[in-house]
C-alpha cells in the first residue's frame, strides 16, 4: 500500500500544518509516490547542482533495495563512544515520536523517513584529519529519496512543516523535486577518471612488524584472532567524480554492496561483500566472511584456488572464530538460529572469501540497532577476544579507522534495515582517495601473504578509481 496518493498530499500536509500550529514545533511530514524505475545513478547525477555534498547512494548484491538519497531534512549524529549505539537509537525514537508527523499512515519498506548513516569502527582511536567530517554516528534522513525495492521504484519527499507555513509553497517545492526523476543531467561518457598522479602504500614496515607482533601474541594464546589493516593513498590531478566511481563500483563488484556517503569535503565509498545484519520482520540475517584467496586465471584455475581455500587451515581458523562468536551474539538474541556447518565459497572480482550465511528470529522487541551493539566489531573486522584485539588493534595500527570496517547502513520507519561492513572502502577528499585494507592474523599468518592478501583488497577500490588495480585481474 502506497503511504499518500496525490489527491491526498494536500490534506496530509495541511494536517501536519495545523498539527505543528498546535504544538508549536517544527514536524517532519513524509510523502511518498510510486513511480516508474530508473537509473539510479541518473538520480544521483541529478541531484548534482541541488544537493551536491549531501548525497548517499546504496545497492544490495541481490538489487532487493537501492536508495539515492539527496539533501538532509534530519541529522542525528553522537559524539558518544561506545553508548553511540544507544545513544542513536534513543535519538531515533525522539525523533519519531515528537518530531515525525504521520497520522498512523503506513510506509512500504525502505520508503519514506528512511534513515541512512554509519558509525566509527572504535570511537577511542585517536582522529585523523581525513575523518573530520565524520563522528562516532552521523544519519541523516534525506530530503528526496528515491528507493527501488523487488523493482518497485518510489520517491519520498521529506518535508519539514511549521505552524506558520503556506501548503501551496510546499506543493510547489515537491513538483520541483520531482523533476530530479526527469531531468536526465547524466551522461555516462561525461564522467571520466582523472589522471593518477602518485600512489602511496603507507608504513609497509609497520605492517610487516605489526603482523610479527600480532602472531607473537597469538602464538603465546594471549589471544586467538585480531585484524590489521594498512592504509594507500592514490592522488589525482583533478577532483575524483564520485559519479565515476560509483559507476565502475556498480559493474565491477555486483556481488558486493555499493554504497556512498557523502559529507561537505569528505565521502565514503566503497563496494563491500559483507553484510554485518539486515532485519526484515521477526528474521535477521548475519554473515560471517574471513578467509581469503585470490581468483584464478582461468576457470580451472579459480576452482582450484576456491578447493584450496576450503581446506586451507590456517584460513578455516580464520574463518570459525567469526562463525563462532556471531553464533553466539545471535543465540542471545533470536529464539532460533540457522547456520550451516562448513562455510562456502563467496567470489567477487579480485577475491574469493569462506562465507557462512546466519539466520535467525528474533527474540520480542530486538532492534537492528541492538544487534549492532552486540556484533561490532565481529572478528572478522576487529578480532577474539573482542576487547583485547580492540586495544592491540589501537597500540599496533598508527592512523585512525575512521569509518572504515565499521557498520554502515540503512533502517526504515518499520524497524527493517541493513548495515553492512564498509570494507574494500576508501574516503575520498577532492583528489584525494585514502583506501583501507585489512587481514585477519592467526597463528600460522607470515607477513608476505597479508601483505599480499591486502594488495588484492585495495584492488576494487583501486580499478574503480581509474582502472589502476594492479595483479592479474
Ligand atoms: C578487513 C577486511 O576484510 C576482512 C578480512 C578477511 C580475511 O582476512 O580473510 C576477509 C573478509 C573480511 O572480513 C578488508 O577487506 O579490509
Ligand atoms: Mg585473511
Amino acid at each position: 500500500m502506497i503511504a499518500i496518493t496525490e489527491q491526498l498530499i494536500h490534506d496530509h500536509l495541511s494536517k501536519a500544518i495545523e498539527c505543528a500550529r498546535n504544538e508549536s514545533n517544527t514536524k517532519l511530514v513524509s510523502v511518498v509516490k510510486k513511480v516508474r524505475p530508473i537509473d539510479p545513478l541518473i538520480f544521483y547525477a541529478n541531484g548534482y547542482r541541488q544537493f551536491c555534498k549531501e548525497r548517499f547512494f546504496w545497492r544490495d548484491p541481490n538489487q532487493q533495495y537501492t536508495f539515492v538519497g539527496l539533501g538532509r531534512a534530519y541529522t542525528l549524529s553522537s559524539k558518544e563512544g561506545s553508548a553511540r549505539f544507544f545513544d542513536t537509537e534513543k535519538q531515533w525514537k525522539r525523533f519519531k515520536k515528537d518530531i515525525l508527523y504521520t497520522n498512523n499512515v503506513k510506509f512500504p519498506n525502505g520508503t519514506g523517513p528512511l534513515l541512512f548513516g554509519g558509525f566509527s569502527f572504535d570511537p577511542y582511536q585517536k582522529k585523523d584529519s581525513y575523518w573530520t567530517d565524520f563522528s562516532n554516528s552521523k544519519f541523516v534522513i534525506p530530503s528526496v529519496l528515491y528507493t527501488e525495492a523487488d523493482g518497485n521504484g518510489y520517491l519520498s519527499i521529506n518535508i519539514k512543516v511549521s505552524g506558520e507555513d503556506n501548503i501551496q509553497d510546499h506543493l510547489k517545492h515537491i513538483e520541483e523535486l520531482e523533476g530530479l526523476l526527469i531531468n536526465q543531467e547524466y551522461d555516462g561518457s561525461s564522467y571520466s577518471s582523472p589522471l593518477l598522479l602518485t600512489k602511496e602504500e603507507i608504513d609497509v614496515q609497520r605492517f610487516t612488524k605489526n603482523v610479527q607482533n600480532a602472531t607473537s601474541l597469538i602464538q603465546q594464546e594471549k589471544i586467538e584472532k585480531v585484524v590489521l589493516a594498512r592504509q594507500l593513498k592514490a592522488t589525482f590531478t583533478e577532483a575524483i567524480s564520485t559519479e565515476y566511481v560509483i559507476q565502475r563500483l556498480l559493474r565491477e563488484q555486483p556481488t558486493s554492496y555499493t554504497f556512498i556517503f557523502e559529507n561537505e569535503n569528505q565521502h565514503f565509498v566503497g563496494a563491500s561483500p559483507e553484510r554485518l545484519v539486515q532485519k526484515e520482520g521477526d528474521y535477521v540475517f548475519s554473515t560471517c566472511l574471513a578467509g581469503s584467496i585470490k581468483r584464478g586465471k582461468t576457470r580451472k584455475e579459480d576452482a582450484l584456488l576456491g578447493d584450496e581455500l576450503l581446506n586451507d587451515q590456517k584460513n578455516l581458523i580464520e574463518h570459525d572464530v567469526v562463525v563462532h562468536m556471531i553464533k553466539e551474539a545471535m543465540d542471545a538474541y533470536c529464539m532460533e538460529v540457522e547456520i550451516p556447518m562448513q562455510p562456502t565459497l563467496y567470489k567477487t572480482k579480485h577475491i574469493q572469501h569462506l562465507y557462512t550465511p546466519v539466520r535467525g528470529k528474533i527474540k520480542k522487541g530486538v532492534t537492528l540497532f541492538s544487534l549492532l551493539k552486540e556484533l561490532h566489531p565481529t572478528p572478522a573486522l576487529g578480532g577474539y577476544p573482542q576487547k583485547e584485539s580492540l586495544s592491540i588493534i589501537r597500540k599496533l595500527e598508527p592512523f585512525d579507522r575512521g569509518w572504515y570496517a565499521a557498520p554502515i547502513g540503512w533502517i526504515d520507519i518499520n524497524g527493517n534495515g541493513e548495515f553492512i561492513v564498509g570494507i574494500r572502502s576508501g574516503v575520498i577528499e577532492r583528489q584525494q582517495a585514502m583506501l583501507f585494507a585489512g587481514c585477519g592474523i592467526v597463528a600460522d599468518s607470515t607477513p608476505e601473504s597479508e601483505y599480499e592478501e591486502t594488495t588484492i583488497k585495495f584492488n576494487p577500490m583501486l580499478s574503480a578509481l581509474g582502472g589502476i588495480a594492479s595483479g592479474p585481474y
